[in-house]
């Protein structure tokens, strides 16, 4: 049984275990406890200040718990530091745009995949396709992916804020993460841009564990296997998008009980 157990545990690429924050006074989450499997696609909803962003800090590092414990593939990572996460593979995209502004899509594109290619150390000189063709070659392949491909030389600053928005998701997507978490990719964004993206996320490899904290509930259960919801400072309900579009009390917590 212990065995049986521990295998269960082994397969999870995401356990978060009690996990709590305080700022202050304030307990903003309480008794957070859940698991997300390899591969899985987890939405988490929940009304404006529900602690979603808080509880995708602490995953990713930027923030330290106040208590609980979150394992990355069976190793506790709790205090493991934001930089050293990344490196193992666990990857998050910003709700504020990151982008370096005053360089082009390809050459925002081109410092990430440097990383990844081993190649830091021709950051400062000019580089070109003809010395660096698999990195080229692997830049031109993201931004066709993305639908980028025709902005490749165009300042981000340039671009419209949906298109910003697509360039941050592909650099998250450039590092090869295995677990990407996703802080409300479509804010902001025009209906068209929203299907676009949804669409782009659909076709993400299924083997690439996505975590996504999103408002458009169209986002969510076009692309969830599964769906957390945030209240009060704990995960409220968990199940699939079927159960979750179903339960009145998802749709009271956001409505209230006499509806919109
Ligand atoms: N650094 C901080 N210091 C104090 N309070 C904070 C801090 N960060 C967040 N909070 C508070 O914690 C609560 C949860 O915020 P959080 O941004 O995690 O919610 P959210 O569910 O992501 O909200 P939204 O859907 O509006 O983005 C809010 O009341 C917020 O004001």
């Amino acid at each position: 049984m212990r065995n049986e157990e521990h295998s269960i545990v082994a397969d999870h690429a995401l356990r978060v275990e009690g996990i709590g924050k305080r700022f202050g006074g304030l307990e903003i989450l309480k008794d957070i406890t859940f698991a997300v499997q390899p591969g899985e696609r987890r939405a988490f909803i929940g009304p404006n200040g529900a602690g979603k962003s808080t509880l995708f800090n602490m995953i990713a590092g930027d923030l330290a718990a106040s208590s609980g414990d979150i394992y990355y593939f069976n190793e506790n990572i709790s205090r493991v530091p934001n930089h050293q996460r990344v490196r193992k593979g666990m990857v998050r995209t910003f709700q504020k745009s990151n982008l370096l502004q005053e360089l082009t899509v390809l050459d925002n594109l081109l410092l990430v995949l440097q990383v990844k290619f081993g190649l830091h150390h021709v950051w400062f000189r000019k580089r070109t396709a003809q010395q660096f063709p698999e990195l080229y070659s692997r830049a031109e392949q993201l931004l066709d992916t993305w639908g980028l491909a025709d902005r490749k030389d165009t300042v981000v600053k340039k671009l419209s804020y949906g298109e910003q928005r697509q360039v941050e998701i592909m650099l998250g997507i450039a590092t090869e993460p295995k677990v990407l978490l996703l802080d409300e990719p479509t804010a902001g964004m025009s209906n068209t841009e929203t299907q676009h993206i949804l669409k782009l996320l659909q076709n993400m490899p299924r083997d690439l564990t996505l975590l996504i904290i999103e408002h458009d509930m169209e986002v969510v259960f076009g692309l969830a296997d599964r769906i957390s919801v945030l209240y009060n400072g704990n995960i409220f309900l968990e199940g699939d998008p079927q159960m979750i579009k179903t339960d009145l009390r998802v749709y009271e917590i956001y409505f209230g009980k006499e509806g919109a």
